[in-house]
């Protein structure tokens, strides 16, 4: 056998432990499959003596990972700390600089910063891999950039939060209330270290932008993103959303057309028969659709500390075996920059829940605005639910554009009978 493929590993975290498992359990296995050991030499985390459950005894220690750079017995930095910035930007840049190869679960970092990193690798002739960073276990830049490398992309879109899919789920199934779900998910080690980035549609966009470089063959562009979390959903807009059809899901959206890349984040009602709404608990889900192969749907384990380790060994494992493809599949220097279509050209139908006071012409009031904007209505309930003299009134719309209903949805709430902000979700008939 060859010489052996000498990795250093930066964070002991969830994904960083699982690593440390994966690469131990399975290292014949692996050896084998590589025509070469990987071996791990090197670790570096915040707390040296915490136990992991593994034993790290028999790695060098460092206090600073931005040490790995100068170590001339490592060939490869595992990065699974977090963060776009601080450590993480320095670790990558200084170990691809050195000439090392450089793996990451990091979405934030790649989202951000993808387009230097991966010319400061090619410079380097050093490989730059992401596979975990994006709907964890499903190998889903494999699956675009490789797979279906043959094809002009038109669309990619899916359930890439596996947080927020576990917390949509277990509150229709499970009725309990937001936080209580969000707490289990990150007792699970599902949740990012700022949840908020999970729960508002944050880190759901650091993946889209990933997506929409590897399909596209576009420049990163994570600020152009429109971006909604799944806050505001209650457990009403569940029941309700299934007595039409539908259940809700927070998508990430990208479509190339000739007028731009329209990129989007939010919650969306998606078919009850659509196979994506039928992915549960902290699955992920995507859907590819390129000009010859028409759609290709993929389904896995979306986060954790299995499914994620699973990724970035097989990051490890690709570069063992001499695989340097371009980080985004194209030369760092070709990824071109598109043009972001605005939100308020989005078309579609939309679900509106208001909360009004019970009283004669309320519906009225409210209809007549949507007629003045030539907004047609193909569904209306009015929900008891026990409010103190205020019902529910939901309303579904036939397609229309972003920018009439939210025009119309504000002078909606500044109806004198309409409490609350209004809710709106977005239908996607896809
Ligand atoms: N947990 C998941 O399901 C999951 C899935 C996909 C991607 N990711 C990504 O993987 C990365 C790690 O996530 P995690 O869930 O394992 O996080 P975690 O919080 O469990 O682990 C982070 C680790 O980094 C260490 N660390 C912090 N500062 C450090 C420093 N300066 N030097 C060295 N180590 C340092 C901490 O000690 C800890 O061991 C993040 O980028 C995250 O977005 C996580
Ligand atoms: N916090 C992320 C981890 C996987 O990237 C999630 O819940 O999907
Ligand atoms: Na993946």
């Amino acid at each position: 056998m060859t010489n052996s493929l000498k990795v250093a590993i930066a964070g002991l975290g969830t994904v960083g432990v699982g690593v440390v498992k994966i690469l131990e359990s399975h290292k014949d296995l692996i050896a084998a499959r590589c025509g070469r050991p990987i071996e791990i030499v090197a670790v570096s985390a915040s707390n040296r003596a915490r136990d992991r459950g593994v034993d790290i005894s028999g790695y060098q220690w460092f206090d600073n990972a931005l040490d790995f750079a100068e170590q001339d017995n490592i060939d490869l930095v595992v990065e699974l700390i977090g963060g776009s910035d601080g450590i993480a930007k320095e670790l990558a840049q200084q170990s691809l600089e050195a000439g090392k190869s450089f793996v990451t679960a990091n979405k934030a970092l790649i989202a951000h910063h993808g387009a230097s990193l991966a010319t400061t690798a090619q410079e380097a002739g050093v490989a730059l891999r992401y596979e975990a960073a994006v709907a964890g276990g499903i190998p889903i830049i494999k699956a675009v950039g490789e797979g279906l490398a043959a094809n002009k992309m038109n669309l990619i879109y899916g359930i890439l939060n596996g947080t927020c899919n576990y917390i949509l789920t277990q509150m229709e199934s499970t009725g309990q209330g937001f936080g209580d779900v969000l707490a289990e998910a990150q007792r699970l080690g599902y949740a990012e270290a700022d949840p908020t980035f999970d729960v508002d549609g944050i880190d759901t966009a650091h993946k889209l932008a990933i997506l929409s470089s590897v399909a596209f063959g576009t420049e990163t562009d994570f600020n152009s993103i429109y971006v909604e979390g799944i806050r505001r959903i209650e457990a009403v807009d569940i029941e309700y959303a299934r007595e039409i059809g539908y259940r809700i899901k927070l998508l990430g959206l990208a479509r190339l057309g000739s007028n731009g890349l329209e990129q989007r984040v939010h919650p969306a009602m998606v078919k009850l028969e659509e196979p994506i709404a039928q992915v549960e608990d902290a699955f992920n889900a995507v859907v590819a659709e390129g000009d010859f192969i028409d759609r290709t749907f993929y389904q896995g384990r979306g986060a954790g500390e299995g499914p994620t380790a699973s990724a970035v060994v097989a990051d490890i494992i690709d570069i063992a075996r001499g695989h340097m493809d371009a980080p985004f599949f194209v030369p760092a220097s070709e990824l071109v920059k598109a043009e972001p279509v605005p939100m308020d050209d989005h078309e579609g139908a939309f679900y509106i829940r208001l909360h009004v006071q019970e009283r004669p012409g309320v519906i009225a009031d409210i209809t007549s605005v949507l007629k003045d904007r030539n907004v047609s209505l193909d569904v209306m309930l009015q929900k008891g639910h026990e409010l103190d003299g205020s019902v529910y009134v939901i309303l579904v719309t036939h397609v229309t554009r972003e920018n009439i209903i939210m025009g119309a949805l504000q002078e909606i709430a500044g109806l004198s009978s309409v409490q609350d902000e209004p809710l709106t979700i977005r239908i996607e008939n896809l």
